[in-house]
C-alpha cells in the first residue's frame, strides 16, 4: 500500500506555513523584487513622458534630467535585483531545510506496518526525486516568480496610471490566459502525479532488481522483471506524450495570447490618438508595456509547469505526515518480561483473518520455535511481537500491558525482530553497531562481535574504524548478519524474535551463530520461526502453526511422541 497523498488544500497550507516560517526573509526578497520589477517598469513610463516633452518642446536640462533619471532607475533595478535573488536563495535555502526537516520528522514517526507495506520506490521516490523538484523550486522558481509577479503587477498600475482608457488592452492575455487555466490544471495536476507515482514505482523495481540480482537470475526471474520494468517505463512514456501535449497547448495558446494585444494597442491607440484621448508618448508607454509583458507571460508557461511538478511533489511529500499513528501509547515502560497472547486475531487490510485466535503464554527466557507450513501466519506472528502490526482482534500483552499501549520506545527496547533483511550502513563498523548503543565503549563493540564468533574483526585493516558498504570493505552475508546480531548484544533486549535469521547463511555458518547466539541469549525469551527443525529441537517448546492457528504446541520429545503434525515433519527432515 502507497504512503497517501497531502490534498491540494493540505498542500497549499503546507507551502503558507512554510513560508510563514521564512516570512522575514520572504519580505525582503518581496519587496526588493517590487522595487526592482518597479524600476524596470518605470523607464517605458518616462519614455512616454520625454517623447511628449519633446512633442510640445523641451531643452537640453530637461533631457539631461531625463537621462540621469534613466541611469538611477537601471542602479536600483540592479541592486533590487541583486537583493531579491539573493534573499530569494536565503528563503528557499531555509524552506527547503524547514521541509526536509520536517519530511524526516514524519519518516521516522511513520507506523512501522506502513514503513513495511509502502515498498521501496515509493518512498525513496519521496526522499530523492520528490525532494529534488521542490529544491529547485525553491531555489530558483520562487525568486524568479516573485519577480515576473511584481513586473505583472506594476506594469499594469503604471499602465493605468499612465492612460486609463488604453490600459485595458492588457488585460486581453489574461482574457486568454483564465479559460487556459481551467482546461489545462484539472488535466495536468493528475497528469503529474500519476507521473510522480510512476517513477516511483520504476525506482523500486529497479532497487530491488538490483538487490536481487542474484536470485533473479538463479530463478530465470530476469525476462519476467524485464517485462514489468518495460511496461511501467511504456506507461511513463505515455504519461509524459500526454502533459508533452498539454504543454505544447498551453505555450501555443500564450504566444498567441501575447500578440492579441499588440494589435490591440495599434489599432484601439490609433483611434484614440486619432481624437486625440491619448498622446504620443502615452501610446509609446502602452506599446512598450505589451512588449514588457510578453517576457512574464511566456516565462511563466514554463514556471506553472514547475508548478505542477512542485506542487505534486510537495503534495507528496506533506502526505507523508498525513499517516495517522496506529497506536495512542500510554505506558512508558514495563517491568514484567512474560508474554501473553489471548484470541490473538490479525488481517492485513481488509484481507482474510491469516491469525485466527492464538492463545499462548510465553514465560520469561523461555525459547519458543514456531514451525509450519508456508503462509501459516509464523512472520505475522514474529511481527505482532516485534510490535510492527498491532491486533486486529484479541489482546497480545508484554508484562501486563497491551502491545499497543506501550511506548514504542519502550517496545524497541525490550523487544528485538532479527530477520533475514539486514543493512550495513556505508559507514565504519563501529558506526554501523552504534547504532544499536550509541554509548558503547570500544571493548563493548569487540566483545559483541565475539559473543556472535564474528573473529574477522581481527583481520580487518582498521579493526573497528573499517570503512564498509559496497564501495569499502564489502561483507559477506554471513558477515553482515554477524554484525546484525552483535547489535542485537549490544540493544540487550529481553525477547529476541529471530525470523529466518539464519536461512541465508550456508548450514555451517548458520550452525556456529546459532550455538553462539544460544551462549550470548541465556536468560533472554526467544521466539525463532524455525526452517530448519535442528534448531526448534533445542527450544523448550515448539508451536506447530498452520493456517493461522497453533495445531500443537509441546517439548520436541513430547511432540514427536505424540506422532501428529510436528513428528512428521521431523521424520521427513531427519530422513533427508
Ligand atoms: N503484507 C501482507 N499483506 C497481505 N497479506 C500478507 C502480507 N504478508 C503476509 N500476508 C499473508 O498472510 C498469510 C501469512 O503469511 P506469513 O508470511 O505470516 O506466513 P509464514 O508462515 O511466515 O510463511 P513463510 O514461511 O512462507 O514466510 C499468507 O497468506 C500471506 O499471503
Amino acid at each position: 500500500m502507497k504512503l497517501p497523498l497531502a490534498n491540494t488544500r493540505d498542500t497549499w497550507r503546507g507551502a503558507a506555513k512554510i513560508a510563514k516560517t521564512n516570512w522575514k526573509i520572504l519580505s525582503v526578497t518581496t519587496v526588493a523584487q517590487l522595487a526592482a520589477a518597479g524600476a524596470a517598469v518605470a523607464i517605458p513610463f518616462l519614455v512616454g513622458k520625454l517623447l511628449d516633452q519633446i512633442t510640445h518642446g523641451t531643452n537640453s536640462a530637461q533631457v539631461t534630467t531625463y537621462i540621469w533619471a534613466f541611469a538611477a532607475l537601471v542602479l536600483i533595478q540592479l541592486v533590487c535585483t541583486f537583493v531579491g535573488e539573493y534573499a530569494g536563495q536565503i528563503f528557499g535555502e531555509r524552506s527547503f531545510h524547514t521541509l526536509r526537516t520536517n519530511l524526516m520528522r514524519d519518516l521516522l514517526k511513520l507506523p512501522l506496518g506502513t514503513v513495511e507495506n509502502a515498498g521501496t520506490g515509493d518512498m525513496l521516490g519521496r526522499i530523492t526525486k520528490d525532494i529534488d523538484r521542490i529544491d529547485f523550486f525553491f531555489r530558483r522558481g520562487l525568486g524568479a516568480m516573485l519577480s515576473l509577479l511584481a513586473t505583472v503587477i506594476v506594469t499594469y498600475v503604471l499602465a493605468f496610471w499612465t492612460s486609463p482608457l488604453l490600459a485595458p488592452v492588457l488585460f486581453l492575455p489574461l482574457l486568454g490566459m483564465w479559460p487556459l487555466g481551467r482546461w489545462y490544471f484539472p488535466k495536468a495536476i493528475p497528469a503529474y502525479q500519476a507521473g510522480s507515482a510512476m517513477w516511483a514505482e520504476v525506482n523500486g523495481q529497479i532497487s530491488e532488481n538490483a538487490e536481487q540480482a542474484e536470485h533473479l537470475e538463479s530463478l530465470g526471474l530476469v525476462p519476467l522483471r524485464n517485462r514489468r520494468l518495460r511496461h511501467s517505463l511504456t506507461t511513463i512514456f505515455n504519461n509524459e506524450r500526454y502533459t508533452a501535449w498539454l504543454r505544447f497547448w498551453l505555450l501555443g495558446v500564450t504566444q498567441l495570447n501575447v500578440l492579441f494585444p499588440l494589435l490591440a494597442v495599434i489599432g484601439w491607440g490609433g483611434y484614440l490618438k486619432s481624437h486625440g484621448l491619448v498622446s504620443t508618448g502615452e501610446l509609446t508607454t502602452i506599446f512598450l508595456y505589451v512588449l514588457t509583458l510578453r517576457y512574464p507571460i511566456d516565462e511563466s508557461t514554463f514556471w506553472i509547469d514547475q508548478i505542477q511538478y512542485a506542487q505534486t511533489s510537495l503534495s507528496r511529500i506533506l502526505g507523508v505526515g498525513t499517516v495517522p499513528a496506529d497506536r495512542a501509547p500510554s505506558v512508558t515502560s514495563v517491568t514484567g518480561k512474560a508474554w501473553e497472547m489471548q484470541d490473538l486475531r490479525f488481517r492485513y487490510g481488509n484481507g482474510p483473518e491469516v491469525l485466527k485466535g492464538l492463545d499462548l503464554r510465553l514465560e520469561p527466557g523461555e525459547t519458543l520455535a514456531i514451525v509450519g507450513t508456508s503462509g501459516a501466519g509464523k512472520s505475522t506472528l514474529a511481527r505482532l511481537l516485534a510490535g510492527i502490526d498491532l491486533p486486529t482482534g484479541g489482546t497480545l500483552t508484554v508484562g501486563d500491558v497491551a502491545i499497543g499501549d506501550l511506548a514504542e520506545d519502550a517496545l524497541h527496547k525490550q523487544v528485538a525482530l532479527l530477520t533475514q533483511e539486514h543493512h550495513i550502513f556505508d559507514a565504519t563498523l563501529a558506526q554501523n553497531l552504534q547504532l544499536a548503543a550509541p554509548d558503547a565503549t570500544e571493548d563493548e563493540l569487540l566483545s559483541a562481535l565475539e559473543a556472535v564468533g564474528a573473529t574477522w574483526v581481527r583481520d580487518l585493516p582498521d579493526g573497528l574504524e573499517t570503512n564498509l558498504g559496497a564501495s569499502q570493505v564489502h561483507l559477506s552475508p554471513s558477515q553482515a548478519q554477524q554484525v546484525a546480531l552483535a547489535r542485537l548484544v549490544l540493544m540487550d533486549p529481553h525477547t529476541l524474535i529471530l525470523d529466518e535469521a539464519t536461512s541465508m547463511m550456508d548450514p555451517n555458518s548458520a550452525r556456529d551463530i546459532e550455538h553462539a547466539l544460544g551462549k550470548v541469549l541465556q536468560g533472554r525469551t526467544v521466539v525463532m520461526i524455525a526452517h530448519r527443525l535442528f534448531t526448534a529441537q533445542d527450544a523448550d517448546r515448539i508451536c506447530v502453526m498452520e493456517d493461522g492457528q497453533i495445531a500443537e504446541l509441546g517439548t520436541h520429545d513430547e511432540l514427536v511422541a505424540a506422532e501428529g503434525r510436528y513428528a512428521h515433519l521431523w521424520e521427513a527432515w531427519t530422513a533427508q
